[in-house]
């Protein structure tokens, strides 16, 4: 049986992947649960897409409560201060090829910076934190701007918000007001979702006891896989080159017949829908009436449909992502690095979550190899 969270009670189960396992408990987030697809400390994540913003999110995250008003214009004079990027990072970034994967610019980024500003103890994790948070746009843009257009960018901007600043710094301007609050709702739907493999990764580095930025930086190259994050990269690449809905569903029917997988569909935890989709698909059908070319939004829903017709398989966070960031005008390799500015938040609470009642993760394997044996001496192999 199913609800609407896309959960079901009857999920088969093996102990490949640890699916179904709990391995440790958090008060971040639940996914799956009855009754409510996807929570962020007790919030419904559509009732946070409609009512909150990144920020009050990220400062939800850190610090287990929403803030008031006066927590949240404190906290974004905070955020705004860490915007700009030290001139030896920028150095670095400039030295990185422009045929170089966006992922490995973030995962780079994040690391050199944990080199010019440690985090010393974990006092400043807090800071770590949101210096990442308040960094990652200008990460992203300036080395993209550099090895793309030759631009050396300023990276502080005066934009409100986190969202506004990232767009500005992609584009040269302020960003419309509307496409300002589809990245900022893009960043809530993806802040958080408890024990998927990047944030699990973050907390097996953190259980260590090691710092934020090594953390972090295990975690971007987790997320950087086509299975994982890299998913709305790899779908766009997919439905660009379908040129109508009715070819989508024969390429699709010959990806399946090979046995390809479909980026952007199915799900390690939800069985039958992602809470997320349904809110992304929304913005991406506005922005393509407004964009009055809809294709790769026709396009988008043929595939869904398809998918579910034919393999009961639904579309996760990443597939609409995928339309909505092409209708605003971005690039498709930076589809995943927004992807880490956003989850970077969760990532940080789960890395102090874990410092909070930390014991070591180290789990056990079941031996599948040969029987006990002696070293042959070399010249006798
Ligand atoms: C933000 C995120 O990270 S969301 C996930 C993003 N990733 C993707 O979109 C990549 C495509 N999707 C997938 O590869 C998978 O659905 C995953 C990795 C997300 C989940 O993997 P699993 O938990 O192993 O999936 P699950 O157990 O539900 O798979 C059931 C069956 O459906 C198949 N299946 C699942 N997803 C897909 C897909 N996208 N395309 C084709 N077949 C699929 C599996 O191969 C499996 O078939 P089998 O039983 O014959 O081996
Ligand atoms: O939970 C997962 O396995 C993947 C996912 O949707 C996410 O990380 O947002």
């Amino acid at each position: 049986m199913s609800d609407n969270s896309g959960n079901t009670a009857d999920k088969k189960l093996s102990g490949a992947g640890l699916r179904g396992q709990s391995a440790g408990e958090t008060k971040l987030c639940t996914v799956g649960k009855s009754g409510s697809g996807l929570t962020y400390c007790g919030y419904d994540v559509a009732d946070l897409a409609e009512n909150a913003t990144f920020e009050e999110v990220a400062y939800l995250l850190f610090n287990g409560e929403l803030p008031n008003s006066a927590q949240l214009a404190q906290y974004k004079v905070e955020l705004k201060a860490m915007r700009d990027l030290p001139q030896a990072l920028k150095e670095v970034l400039q030295r990185i090829p422009k045929s170089a994967h966006p992922m490995d610019v973030m995962r780079t980024g994040c690391s050199f910076l944990g080199n010019l500003e440690p985090e010393a103890d974990f006092s400043q994790q807090n800071t770590a934190a949101n210096r990442l948070l308040s960094a990652f746009p200008a990460i992203m843009c300036y080395w993209y701007r550099y090895s793309h257009e030759g631009i050396e960018i300023d990276c502080h901007s005066e934009e409100d918000s986190l969202a506004g600043h990232f767009l500005r710094l992609l584009k040269g301007e302020t960003a419309s007001a509307q496409h300002q609050r589809v990245m900022d709702v893009s960043l809530i739907l993806y802040a958080e979702h408890e024990f998927n493999a990047s944030t699990f990764t973050a907390r097996v580095c953190a259980s260590t006891l090691s710092d934020m930025f090594s953390c972090v930086t295990g975690a971007i190259g987790t997320l950087r896989g086509p299975l994982h994050g890299g998913a709305n990269e790899a779908a766009m690449d997919m439905i660009e080159q379908f040129s109508s809905p009715s070819d989508a569903k024969i390429q699709m029917a010959g990806m399946l017949e090979r046995k390809e997988k479909i980026m952007g569909f199915g799900h390690a935890v939800y069985r039958t829908s992602d809470p997320r989709n349904v809110i992304i698909k929304q913005w991406s059908e506005k922005l393509a009436k407004e964009n009055g070319n809809t294709a790769l939004y026709d396009i988008s829903v043929a595939c869904e449909e398809y998918m579910w017709d034919t393999k009961k398989l639904f579309c996760n966070a990443d597939f609409f992502h995928a339309s909505t960031y092409n209708y605003m005008g971005i690039p498709t390799k930076l589809f995943t690095p927004i992807f880490v500015c956003s989850r970077l938040t969760g990532w940080a609470a789960h890395v102090m979550e874990q410092r909070s009642n930390n014991r070591i993760i180290r789990p056990s394997a079941d031996y599948i190899g040969s029987a006990p044996r002696v070293v042959t001496p070399i010249n006798e192999r």
